[in-house]
């Protein structure tokens, strides 16, 4: 895991400006959290049809520069989502498949990924009220539904984690994973930004929890818009919306903003951010 720098406490964020469209915007969205409500278990999600067509109608306005960046699999991304064209990083950024379909993965000992298997399904095994949710490279421990293991559930982790080689934590909203080490969704997103149809523009990153941290830090040192879900502290984010409900409506109005013209600037050139809302 990247280091994170400190991130500032107390101070109201807020709410995301919209960008003028003669602005070249990048938009990298989280899911969990921030495009969809959270539910107890992880596979009863449901992505509606018009989360769907407001989702491709932004990444066609945006010349394909739409990308979702999950802690889920890609696999469970294209179930939930329809097999879209946009390009998905799942994992925290260990997997990522672009726009034109073709893949990067990062190569994990399989010695390494049995030996975690083995310990967190033990761990998972000791511990009332924690599901377990293996997605092959990376496994998350889950108390959603017992919420008072979380501190048990962490400590216990961060004890296995410290043997086992070539992964680490990535705590979450009454999550902890194991995931592969040496990528975040920093550093996707950075990579992402290095390529069409990202080059060049200005990133605008949604989400909600502590992987996304990663994400707004990346952000914020391209000069784009870092906007938290939710009112979780401390948050590098200079942007906030409430919820799942309002990201939809603000992606509403990006889409229309899109269409006719309206919105105010952010300076991605200088890395200060958006200019009518910098705090
Ligand atoms: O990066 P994200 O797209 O936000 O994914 C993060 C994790 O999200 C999922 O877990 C979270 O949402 C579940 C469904 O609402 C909820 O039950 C759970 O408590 C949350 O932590 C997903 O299951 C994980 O694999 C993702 O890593």
């Amino acid at each position: 895991m990247s280091p994170l720098k400190p991130a500032s406490v107390g101070a109201p964020l807020p709410a995301p400006p919209l960008p003028r469209p003669d602005q070249r915007w990048a938009l990298f969205l989280d899911v969990d959290g921030c495009l969809l409500e959270f539910v107890d278990d992880p596979a009863a999600v449901v992505v509606s049809d018009s989360l769907r067509r407001l989702l491709q109608a932004l990444h066609d306005r945006l010349d394909g520069a739409l990308a979702l960046v999950s802690g889920r699999a890609v696999h469970d991304l294209d179930r939930l989502f329809g097999r879209p064209s946009w390009a998905l990083a799942g994992l925290h950024g260990y997997e990522l498949r672009y726009d034109d379909g073709s893949h990067r993965e990062i190569a994990v000992d399989p010695v390494a990924e049995a030996r975690m298997r083995e310990a967190v399904q033990a761990l998972a095994a000791r511990m009332d009220g924690v599901q377990l949710e293996d997605k092959h490279q990376a496994i998350a421990l889950h108390c959603r539904r017992a919420p008072q293991r979380l501190p048990a559930l962490l400590a216990a982790a961060r004890a296995l984690a410290a043997d086992l080689p070539g992964y680490e934590l990535q705590p979450g909203n009454l999550v902890v994973e194991f995931k592969p080490a040496g990528m975040d969704k920093g550093r996707v997103v950075e990579e992402l930004m290095q390529r069409p149809p990202f080059a060049g523009r200005a990133p605008v990153y949604l989400g909600d929890d502590l992987t996304d941290e990663h994400a707004f830090a990346a952000v914020n040192r391209l000069g784009g818009l870092s906007v938290r879900i939710g009112m979780r502290e401390p948050s590098q984010a200079r942007f906030t919306l409430p919820s799942p409900d309002a990201v939809h409506a603000w992606l509403d109005q990006l889409r229309d903003a899109l269409d006719t013209h309206e919105g105010v600037s952010i300076d991605a050139t200088t890395g200060g951010g958006p200019s009518p809302c910098q705090p």
